[in-house]
Formats: C-alpha cells, structure tokens, sequence
C-alpha cells in the first residue's frame, strides 16, 4: 500500500502541491505569510519561518506534510484558504477532503488491525529458559500481577542489598513512594498536572522486566491497554539492537519488522508521533554506548544512519521527541543511561506480593490441588518463601517442584530445604551424557562466585575470569546450563542467572577440601555484612549427607569435612552470645534456621548439647509465618514432642520457649 490516495492514485502531498500551484503569485505570497503567522495545534511543531520565506510550490508542501502530517498540513492548507476569501479552491478542497478522510480512516484502521494481529501472535507465547525448540507457555495463563513502585529515588544501591531487602517491601513502600498500575504509568503526575513521555521501569535480574513489557504490548494489541493515549506501540528489544549496531538504516525501517506490508503505512503513522509508544527492553544490555553520539544525533525518522546513531537520536528525543518511551533497565545499569532522559517517570519493579506469589503458583501448575500441595511446602520455608518475590526464583522453585511431581518423587523431601531445591534445579540441568564441566573451572567459577561477595560484584569481565584461571570458551558449559549468563552490561561480560545462584557457588568454594576460608563465618556475624548470610546458609546445607553426595557428583568435586567443625563451633558461640544478651533473641531465629537446613540430626544435637531452653522471638521477626500452617518449621529438626515448646504472647510478639530437655 503507498502513501495515501484518493481514487486517481495521485498522493494527497502531489494533490497539495497541485492545489497551491493554482494560485497565483499574489495569492501564493499571502499564503505563505498565513502560514508563518498560523499557530499550530498542540503537539505539532511550527514550520520555520526562514523556511517558508524561501519555499516554492513544492517546498511549502512538503514542509507542510512534514511538520504536521498529510491529515493536519491539509487543515492548515484549508484554513488558510478559508481566510483568504478562496472560497471555490476551499469547497474543492471540503470535497475532497471528506473523501480523503473517509478512505484514510478504512485505511488506518485496515492497518492498524494487520498490526495488532501480528503483535498478539508474536507476544502472545512465552518461552521458559529452559525450554525445548517448539515449546511454549501461553503469556496470559502464566503472567502474575507484579508490584510497581512509583518515584522510588534510585539508590546507589548493589542488587544483593536489594534482595536482602525483598521482606521489606512494605516498609520501602511507606518511604519511598506509592504503589502504581500498568495502566497508570503515562498518567500526569499529581502534582503538577504534567503527563510523563518517559516511564523507565527499573528492576534486579529476573525480577519480570522482559515480560512485563512483552505483556504491555499483548494487552495494547489486544485492545486492554492504552486504547485512547497511543495508536501504535513498538517494540525494540536491546539485544536485538546489538547484533544490528554495524547496520546503517532508516528508523522507519528499524521497526517495520513486525509490519507485514512493511514502509509504505510509515509516513502517516510516524506524522502522528504523539501517538507512539516505544517499548525499548533491557537498556542495560546495550552493547553500544548512547552517550557518544551527541553531535550526530538525527531529526528525522527518515535519515538512513547507524543503528546507534538511530537508538540514541530516540533516547534524547531528538528524533519523534513527541513520542512516548516506555524503557525497561537493571538498577545496577541506571546511572549510566540517567544523563538520556529528561523529568521520566521512575518505576521500580518490586517483584510478588505474598498473595501473588501464590497466584503465580495456581498459574504455573494450571491446577489448583497441585499448586496448593507445592505452596504449602514452600510457605512453610522462610527463606525460600521470602525468595519468591523474585519471579524467576518463584519459577525455579515450581519447575523442581514440578520435576519431581513428574517423577513420583517425594516433593516434602526435594522442598525441605533451600540447598535441597537448589541442588534439585542443579541436578535437572546436567543432561545424562551432557557437557559437564572440567574441575579446574568449576574450582575457577566457585573462586569467582566468592570475590563477588566479598567485593560486593555481580558483572564479572574477561580480567576476572582469566584471575580465576578461566577463558571465556571455559565457561560455555555453565552457559549450557543456564546459571551464568552472557550479560547484558558491556561486552564480554558475564553474571550469574540470579544473585542467590552466585552465593551458591560462592558457599561452593568454602566447602571445597582444598579451598579455606573462615573469615566467611566472622563476616555473617558482622550485620554489616549480612548479605553473606545465604552464602552461610547453603554451607549448612552442604553438611547433609545427602546434598553433599549430589554436589560431588554434580561437579565431581570433593566437599571438605573439616568445614563442619568450624560451623559448629560458630555456631555453638552464637547461641551461647545470644542466650547472653537476650535483645539479641531474633538472631536465634536465623542460626537456628542454619541448623535446620543440615537436616543432620548428629550436627544439631552437637549443636545445642549444652542448653537446656532456647526463647525465640518468632512474631516480629517473621510476620507472614504466623498466619501459615506451621509457625517454625525448622522446630521439628529437634524431633521435639508438642509439650517441648511453649508459646508466649505479648504485645507485637510471640515468643516460643523450646525445652530442649523434654
Ligand atoms: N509477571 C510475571 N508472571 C509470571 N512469570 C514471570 C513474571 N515475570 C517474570 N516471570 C518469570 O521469571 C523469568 C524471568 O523474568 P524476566 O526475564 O522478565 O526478568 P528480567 O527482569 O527481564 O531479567 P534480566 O534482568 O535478567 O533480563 C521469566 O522467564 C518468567 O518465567
């Protein structure tokens, strides 16, 4: 289909060039000051004045069309001629125009439709990262509600404080901002009435970015979302752009990928840029930089130019600067791209609610008895529970679950403890007869995982890897297997798939029998640096016989006896500091959540030999907990009869006493 026409096939710019072509020079004169002097309707920009002083025939067409569009320059033209006395060129004109619109409105909405259909069919499946060629899920059956914080001012702050942070999401709320609905995003600002052209929704690895926005284009497509404020939305993803970054094109054509009759619709559906939304997914895994490119940035969506040239001349808003941008991001990549926009909505993707975590749960399954029966598993394991935020730990944690249902496993067994579940989703991802890793790397990953930690490091470049005795082709096999990742930041840079999956590793090394390390342990008792308290959490796990054999087979490493006795003696002088000092009684509850996830009676029993009564806090520290089936699921590590624990109530606390003696 080419521009628009009416029925002689002559393009409604050809036909304005004809029409002021009938006037004369002294007419034509006139026009043109009308022109210069014609206040534009809003969102249209005015033509340059020097322009038109210059303009011939043809010029002032095509100014016209370019600065508003065929549909308003013919408005324009109209009024103008309407004030000039024309009458007879203006009833022409009436005419012609009441059959333009007639077309053009069959047109717009012919073309509109062809692209929503090729949107639902292209966004509507969604694949899992660990899916086989062919295999899909249906977007809308699998998507949860994910909470949105508006305004929430952006910290310098590292992802794994984030996610220590995941069982705060109610205090954050209270502080920072105010809770916020997809369909409210480019809604104007309370305050000043303004609306946002720039909404950047900024989130940690895996925490629903990608398939929030997948989901705002399906429900656009589908006619849910956005209806009145855009009439086309687009979708760039980042990663895409990268692999085009040598290619010089023109914008237009940059985004006819998903345009079945391609170009031709382009022209009239970029005139109306105020209507546009574009989607630009995973800022932070731009491969090209966007602040290089300041003095050659381009106007117009017709430019041919490169690929980087076209993203940044978006991204500044010198080119379509009406349009809307919807950006997904990483925090940990926002700094960098801050300079680009100018007054943006910030959005922060908190992740699931504890309500939606269950939700995603009924979703997953698509059975409400097998959901009940893998959730309840879950609810009862604080530190899984409150992992579950994250969408891609919510998944993880279903796609073992669900393994195991499959294989008629004893799914009580594979959920008891996080290390259990993690060394579950580990051992589904070797394939029998599948690449497995040589030792050396998998020392030389663990190594990596552990100086992340310490230095507070998720992006890990080529120097790190080749300190840590590994090339970027050694570690195609961990790439394989889905927990690390070629990221996203920069080139040749590399990250695990989720930061617990780092401190897995990282817990790895300590336990490894040549590796030492104690210092982990006098680090988790700094609260400063708490955030090595998973790294710890998983060592305890190593300590069950059974994950220690799956490990060393796994990785076909050794796991280290000696690490026991240090994490009983930290253990035992953490119990006995905090029977000390009874203000201290809430980090009873974390050491005793480590000694429930040995599930290793002999361990426990060495443990707390020497005392005879433990009191607990458990009501203000874990409030979820109260409401669920079993209020310290950790307790029946002790095999303790009911009379062994007495429940206390105060104010704002539940205080359990555990006779340990009984
Ligand atoms: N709202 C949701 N509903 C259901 N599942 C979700 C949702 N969001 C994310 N997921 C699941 O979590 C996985 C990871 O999500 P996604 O890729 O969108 O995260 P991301 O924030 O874009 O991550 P990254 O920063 O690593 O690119 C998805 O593959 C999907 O299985």
């Amino acid at each position: 289909m080419g521009p628009l026409r009416i029925n002689d096939g002559e393009s409604l710019r050809c036909r304005l060039v004809r029409y002021l072509e009938e006037l004369t020079d002294e007419e034509f004169k006139k026009f043109k000051l009308y022109l210069e002097d014609s206040s534009p309707r809003e969102g249209f920009l005015r033509v340059p004045r020097g322009q038109i002083k210059k303009a011939d025939n043809t010029d002032v067409a095509e100014l016209m069309v370019r600065h508003y569009g065929e549909c308003e320059a013919w408005d324009v033209a109209l009024m103008i001629w309407e004030k000039m006395g024309l009458r007879e060129l203006w009833e022409q004109f009436i005419l012609n125009i009441c059959l333009y619109f007639f077309i053009f409105h069959l047109t717009d909405i012919g073309n509109r439709r062809t692209y929503r259909n090729r949107i639902i069919e292209k966004f509507q499946l969604m694949r899992d990262r660990n899916s086989c060629p062919g295999e899909y899920e249906n977007l809308h059956h699998r998507f949860t509600q994910l909470l949105l914080l508006q305004e929430y001012r952006y910290r310098e702050q590292k992802e794994h404080e984030l996610l220590a942070s995941g069982r705060e999401h109610a205090e954050i709320m209270e502080n920072q901002g105010q809770l916020i609905e997809v369909a409210a995003l480019f809604d104007p600002y309370e305050k000043t009435g303004v609306h946002p052209q720039i909404v950047v929704l900024q989130g940690a690895a895996g925490i629903g970015k990608t398939t929030l926005a997948r989901k705002v284009m399906l429900d656009w497509a589908e006619g849910n979302l956005y209806q009145d404020k855009f009439h086309y939305v687009f979708y760039l993803s980042c990663r895409e752009m990268n692999h085009l970054r040598e290619k010089k094109t023109k914008f237009a054509d940059l985004i006819t990928n998903d345009w079945p009759s391609l170009e031709d619709p382009m022209t009239e559906i970029l005139s109306q840029p105020e209507k546009l939304l574009f989607v630009i997914d995973g800022l932070d895994e731009l491969k090209f930089s966007c602040d290089e490119h300041s003095f050659d940035l381009c106007k117009h969506w017709n430019q041919r130019q490169p690929v980087p040239i076209l993203l940044s001349s978006l991204l500044r808003k010198t080119m379509l600067p009406e349009s809307s941008l919807l950006i997904t991001t990483r925090l940990t990549a926002l700094g960098k791209c801050d300079f680009l926009f100018e007054n943006p909505r910030h959005v922060e993707i908190l992740g699931f609610s504890e309500e939606d975590r269950w939700k995603y749960f009924c979703n997953f399954f698509g059975d409400e008895d097998k959901a009940q029966q893998a959730f309840s598993l879950i609810v009862n394991n604080e530190t899984l529970f409150t992992m579950c935020f994250v969408p891609l730990m919510c998944w993880i944690i279903c796609t073992c679950l669900k393994q195991q249902m499959r294989r008629k496993k004893d799914l009580k067994q594979s959920s008891k403890t996080t290390t259990t579940l993690y060394m579950c989703y580990l051992s589904s991802l070797v394939t029998p007869g599948g690449r497995s890793c040589p030792v050396q790397h998998h020392r030389g990953l663990c190594r990596m995982a552990a100086e992340g930690i310490w230095e507070g490091k998720i992006l890990f470049d080529e120097d790190d890897l080749r300190r840590h005795g590994l090339e970027a082709s050694d570690v195609s096999a961990f790439l394989d297997m889905h927990i690390f990742q070629r990221d996203t930041d920069s080139e040749n840079c590399y990250s695990f798939i989720h930061l617990s999956f780092q401190e897995f590793f990282a817990a790895m090394f300590y336990a490894l029998e040549e590796e030492k390390e104690i210092n982990l342990l006098e680090k988790c008792r700094d609260s400063a640096t708490s955030f090595v308290a998973l790294t710890v959490h998983f060592l305890f796990g190593f300590l069950n016989a059974d994950n220690r054999k799956r490990l060393e087979e796994i990785f076909r490493c050794k796991i280290s006896q000696e690490i026991k006795i240090d994490l009983l003696q930290w253990i035992q002088a953490g119990i006995e500091q905090q029977h000390r000092d009874s203000s201290l009684r809430n980090d009873l509850l974390e050491i005793f959540s480590h000694l429930y996830e040995t599930q290793n009676e002999e361990f426990v029993t060495s443990a707390i030999a020497h005392f005879s009564e433990i009191s607990l806090n458990i009501y203000s520290n874990t409030p979820h907990v109260s409401s669920m089936h079993h209020p310290v699921p950790w307790a029946s590590v002790f095999h303790l009869p009911p009379q062994g624990i007495e429940c206390q109530s105060h104010v704002g606390e539940m205080v359990l006493i555990v006779n340990l003696k009984s």
